[in-house]
């Protein structure tokens, strides 16, 4: 099998920082990959490398076997490259049904969405749990409902590679749990790269974790393997995990 995402060489420097240190990356099609690493690792960074939303310094990014490298945002998520900000992204004046009818749209145009607007706005709903809310303004939910609008946002874009980054921060407990459900059900059809610091929540969706320290990757391994690794636990684990 083939990767569906590589990076080779990955760099971003700003001024005299490198964020992201020649990264060698590669993720296979259904996977869902955790990018872990203490604040300021370059996870962000790194997944907007991918994203397009940065031009890199230098390296190579391939999606699907093809040089992505120099390929503007917008072309990528053409491609299928879905990505949920860290900041919210929502049009806080517009219902959350028409947020996700804007994505919807952007897919129709494509032709890679060929159903009613309805049913790919009410699916995206579903699927995240905010079909009730449809009609609601975005701006009025709760923060953890604007992630999860964000997530319906992603999915309507009918993404092979969803990015998530940071998507359980504001959510209860229960909205987690839901929430871990959802991504499951996500990547039966989507490969997942998810930055998460909720450990728990890593633990229990990634097939493989990659945890980058001052931009490097300082190990990749199972959720058993990194869990188990010295080096990860004095970086970074032994300070936030059970
Ligand atoms: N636009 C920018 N200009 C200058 N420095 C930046 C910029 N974006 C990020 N950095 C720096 O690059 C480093 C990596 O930041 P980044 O946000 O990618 O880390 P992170 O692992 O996502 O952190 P967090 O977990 O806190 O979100 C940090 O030192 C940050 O201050």
């Amino acid at each position: 099998m083939t990767p569906l995402l590589t990076t080779t060489g990955l760099k971003k420097v700003f001024g005299g920082l490198t964020a992201v240190d020649a990264v060698d990356f590669a993720v296979m099609p259904g996977e869902i990959r955790a990018v872990i690493g203490p604040n300021g690792a370059g996870k962000t960074t790194f997944v907007s490398l991918i994203c397009g939303r940065l031009p890199p310094s230098s390296g190579e990014i391939r999606f699907d076997g093809r040089d992505i490298t120099g390929l503007p945002a917008h072309r990528r998520v053409r491609l299928g490259i879905a990505y949920t900000f860290q900041i919210t992204s929502v049009f806080a004046n517009l219902s959350v049904y028409d947020n996700v009818a804007l994505a919807v749209q952007r897919t129709a145009a494509d032709r890679r969405w060929t159903g009613s607007l309805r049913d790919g706005v009410m699916s995206a709903l579903s699927r995240t749990g905010l079909a009730g809310r449809a009609q609601e303004r975005a701006g009025a939910l709760a923060y953890g409902h604007q992630r999860l609008l964000e997530v319906a946002m992603g999915l309507a874009l009918r993404p092979r590679l969803l990015i998530l980054d940071e998507p359980t921060q504001g959510l209860s407990d229960g909205e987690i749990e839901s929430f871990t459900d959802l991504v499951r059900e996500i990547a039966q059809d989507a490969t997942v790269l998810l930055i998460e610091h909720n450990m728990p929540v890593v633990m229990a969706l990634a097939h493989r974790i990659t945890v980058l320290d001052a931009g490097k990757v300082l190990a990749e391994g199972s959720p058993e393997e990194i869990r188990a690794n010295a080096a990860v636990q004095a970086a970074y684990l032994g300070a936030t995990a059970a």
